[in-house]
């Protein structure tokens, strides 16, 4: 199950992306935004990061206009590591080596079909594990205030 989330400037992405969710038969729960009525970016990326950090949903999609605000609110929630994407490498890398649970994306920054790509590789691509697993360890320390 993916988590989809958006504010106003992200919720026609977000509609993309749901199309294409559709369109391959992968299931999601969309916790909103639903309209281009103005909404504060944060109350999304929460809702989202809360879905997946208590395990409600597995990785979570979310776009706002730049992507970067939503990813910041997102990756409040402890267990959340949202990472906020523009290009391909990225997308399939901070799968790889930072096992990140969240995509962010900037509708006023990527177009759909950049996105949609994003999203294909972000949601196919596994965790190396490995050394890359002694790092993200250590996120859970500084979550806890021990570092
Ligand atoms: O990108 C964002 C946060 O990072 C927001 O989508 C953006 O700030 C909304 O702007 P406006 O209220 O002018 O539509």
């Amino acid at each position: 199950m993916i988590a989809l989330g958006s504010d106003h400037a992200g919720f026609p992405l977000k509609e993309e992306i749901r199309a294409y969710l559709d369109s391959k038969g992968i299931a999601y729960k969309d916790y909103g935004t639903y309209s281009c009525d103005s909404v504060n970016y944060a109350l999304f990326g929460a809702k989202v990061g809360k879905a997946v950090a208590v395990g409600e949903c597995e990785k979570g999609i979310l776009c706002c206009g730049t992507g970067i605000g939503i990813s910041i609110a997102a990756n409040k929630v402890p267990g959340v590591r949202a990472a906020c994407c523009s290009d391909y490498f990225s997308a399939k890398y901070t799968r790889l080596h930072n096992d990140a649970n969240i995509l962010c994306m900037g509708a006023r920054v990527v177009g759909a079909g950049l996105a949609l790509e994003l999203v294909d590789v972000f949601l196919n691509t596994a965790f190396e594990g490995g050394r890359h697993a002694d790092r993200i360890a250590v996120f859970e320390q500084i979550e806890k205030g021990e570092l």
